[in-house]
């Protein structure tokens, strides 16, 4: 079905869905993964946002039920160049079309991605548009400038859990103040996980490592989660702009110093928020399984897996109380800071991988010591 994708400067694309009629809008972004486009996909990061892959074939393994990183699809739209119908994977149990339809995303395919994605490159994430139903070109690019954008809004609302739940099992499961969180260790650390748009690849490690993760919604307050006397607690990621989120900062302000904190990607800019700093937005971010970052207390590189389109401004912050940790060596932005005095620190990155390479596990074991220190 002829689809076109118009961009808010007045470029055309002529693709086709694979997924029937629709309509989508949003900023339109690229992630650089050659594999994992299931877990991009239910990643709730992708909130408002539609998604090009730089990879040419998707398709070919299908969906399964167990690389869920969320319970849905979040980006609003999925283009690729090429979809393959016929998915030939012994763990394949949905073709990606079908797993599309059912969530209700539009699939594009059959246009150069390669050329949306240099363009993109060159002028920056911008807002889109792609139709089944308006094949008007000029006025397509007025419903894209249209659209709101993602600067200021906030975009955790719409995907924060309205209630808490525990990890167990392998799953979410409702329940408050770790009733029904578990995990196999004799003496587990309790951690309070902030919902942001969670990744469900984050509880898994943290059980993994013997802790019990507690599930809150973005807006709980600080009092109910000391409350709940948990040994650390985590941020996770989340869609839109941490400037835009409300409800959030004052209570990691409140919580810094009385528990270890760690924070992933939002996580990590809503505490550079709550330190003081600000946010900016980078030309057109990082996402992708292969971005070099080095950590500047081992001197070590790691390849890492991202998705992000905002950071932290180190200028913003005081060198007396914030330490860069981590840096990008593509373009040198912050990836990584920790408290002077506070046991806090947080990643701009995915060391949750899923998709993307392994090598950053071991800052879920530093969260682990931290707690243990602290403990
Ligand atoms: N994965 C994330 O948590 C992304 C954080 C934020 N929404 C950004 O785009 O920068």
């Amino acid at each position: 079905m002829k689809t076109l994708i118009a961009l808010e400067d007045g470029t055309i694309y002529e693709g086709r869905s694979f997924t029937g009629a629709g309509e989508a809008v949003g900023e339109i972004v690229f992630n650089t993964s050659m594999s994992g486009y299931q877990e991009v996909l239910t990643d709730p990061s992708y909130t408002g946002q539609l998604v090009t892959m730089t990879y040419p074939l998707i398709g070919n393994y299908g969906v399964n039920p167990e690389d869920m990183e969320s319970a849905r699809i979040h980006p609003m739209a999925f283009l690729v160049k090429e979809y393959n119908p016929i998915p030939s994977n012994f763990r394949s149990t949905q073709t990606l079309a079908d797993f599309l339809i059912d969530h209700g995303v539009i699939g594009v395919h059959g246009f150069d991605t390669r050329a949306l994605v240099r363009h993109i490159r060159t002028v920056g994430a911008m807002k889109c548009i792609v139709s089944t139903e308006d094949l008007d070109p000029a006025s397509l690019v007025e419903r894209a400038k249209s659209w709101s954008g993602l600067v200021g809004q906030d975009m955790v609302k719409r995907v924060t859990c309205t209630e808490p739940y525990g990890w167990a099992d392998n799953k979410p499961v409702p329940g408050t103040n770790f009733a029904t969180a578990r995990c196999d260790a004799d003496t587990p650390l309790k951690v309070v996980a902030f919902d942001f748009g969670l990744k469900y690849n984050q509880p898994r490690l943290l059980v993994e490592r013997g802790c019990q993760v507690q599930v809150v919604p973005a807006t709980t307050d600080a009092a109910t989660v000391l409350a709940m006397n948990p040994d650390g607690i985590f941020l996770s990621n989340g869609p839109g702009d941490p400037a835009g989120v409300e409800g959030v900062v004052e209570t990691i302000r409140t919580l810094l110093g009385k528990k270890p904190i760690f924070g992933i990607c939002l996580g990590h800019q809503m505490l550079g928020l709550a330190y003081g700093g600000s946010t900016y937005k980078l030309k057109f971010g990082h996402r992708g399984g292969n971005q070099p970052v080095k950590d500047l207390t081992t001197g070590h590189v790691e390849i890492t897996s991202q998705n992000h389109g905002f950071c932290v401004d180190m200028n913003s912050l005081s060198a007396d109380e914030v330490e860069l940790t981590h840096i990008n060596l593509n373009d040198n932005s912050c990836e990584g800071m920790r408290h002077k005095k506070f046991p806090a620190f947080s990643v701009q990155y995915h060391p949750e991988h899923a998709p993307g390479p392994h090598d950053a596990l071991y800052l879920f074991d530093r969260f682990i010591e931290m707690m243990r220190a602290h403990s």
